[in-house]
């Protein structure tokens, strides 16, 4: 069942264009997340989405119900939907218990049932000022929820975390969806969070939804080199280049360019099936390597748990079938 279905959204703001014919569904329970550079519209469209930002055109239905934007709604924003902003604010110097129960619409059970997913339980007796930046958000998170959304809208929640921060919070996530039963919807920059997240990818650039899929076929298909670059580091070999490693398997590129993401080349001992180079520098990155192999007409990132070469070391790359995406 469509729990979500957005539909041709435009908006315009100050004679700016800023999405235009946005249309997508979300099933109950599919997590989706948005992807795009700064200032792709990803924040405007969970904000049409919540019903807190006017759509110039189209619509957005929620359970059935179209969503009223805040120009023809008095109080903007939809129940059964929760925006969590990148600026949330909480209340100043107030008890966390006191914040919480203030917006709760759930039984104590189910509250302390919440408050455990969100682990603030310990922070209850804490004064708002007493707070990190990672407990806050938690707080609001918990805020938020305690009103029974359906459908949760977090705008960047990963970003000004440090790294336990956010591995808490990505449990917190995990569990508002498995245990919570509640659907979500991410805005994350970085492909960490998102790949691995998700179930469903949508790539803004500029305002338009330039592609839509599963994280698998959106990292291994990107439609274009800005999604290819969103979601990670990548080859792309010029038409002389191509041409040698589709030859490798008889493959004809037919003027289109070969991408191959970094992890996807392999070092070979010979140049059975292979392409000559010669190592130009090695990187070090903690979970991995990158080499630099300078081929006759490219410069080709290879990644590598641990490598056996040195800079100027004569090689062979060579690439699978299924790891080369014409484009
Ligand atoms: N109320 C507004 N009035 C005018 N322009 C706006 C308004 N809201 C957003 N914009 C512009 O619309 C574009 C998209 O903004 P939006 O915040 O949706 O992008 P974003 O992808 O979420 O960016 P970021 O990743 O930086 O948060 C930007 O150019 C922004 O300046």
């Amino acid at each position: 069942m469509n729990l979500l279905e957005v539909d041709g959204v435009c908006v315009e703001e100050a004679g700016k264009t800023i999405l235009q014919r946005i249309s997508f569904k979300q099933q109950e329970f599919q997590k989706i997340a948005v992807a795009g550079e700064t200032g792709s519209g990803k924040s405007t469209l969970l904000k049409v989405v919540a019903g807190l930002a006017q759509p110039s055109e189209g619509s957005v239905v929620f359970d059935g119900e179209k969503v009223i934007g805040p120009v023809d709604k008095l109080v903007p924003g939809h129940p059964g939907i929760a925006y969590l902003s990148q600026h949330f604010e909480l209340p100043h110097s107030l008890r966390v218990e006191q914040v919480l129960r203030y917006a709760n619409a759930l039984s104590a059970e189910e509250a302390g049932f919440l408050y455990e997913i969100c682990r603030v339980e310990h922070l209850l007796d804490r004064k708002t000022n007493q707070l990190s930046g990672g407990e806050r958000q938690r707080i609001a998170l918990a805020r938020m929820l305690s009103t029974a959304p359906r459908l949760l809208l977090l705008d960047e929640p990963y970003s000004n975390l440090d790294t336990a921060h956010k591995n808490i919070l990505k449990s917190v996530i995990r569990d508002i969806s498995d245990e919570l039963e509640i659907t979500c919807t991410l805005i994350s920059h970085d492909p960490h969070d998102t790949l691995s997240w998700a179930d469903e990818l949508l790539v803004l650039q500029e305002g338009r939804l330039v592609q839509q899929g599963t994280p698998q076929q959106i990292y291994r298909h990107p439609a274009n080199m800005y999604t290819a670059a969103l979601f990670g580091s990548y080859n792309l070999l010029s038409t002389a280049g191509t041409a040698a490693l589709a030859a490798l398997h008889n493959l004809h590129p037919n003027g289109k360019s070969v991408l191959v993401r970094p992890e996807k080349v392999k070092l070979e001992t010979n140049g059975n099936k292979a392409l000559a180079g010669k190592v130009k520098s090695i990187g070090y990155f903690g979970s991995f390597y990158e080499l630099e192999v300078q081929l006759p007409d490219d410069l080709v990132k290879v990644r590598l748990a641990e490598p056996r070469h040195q800079p100027c070391d004569p090689v062979h790359i060579s690439v699978a079938q299924e790891d080369m995406w014409f484009m």
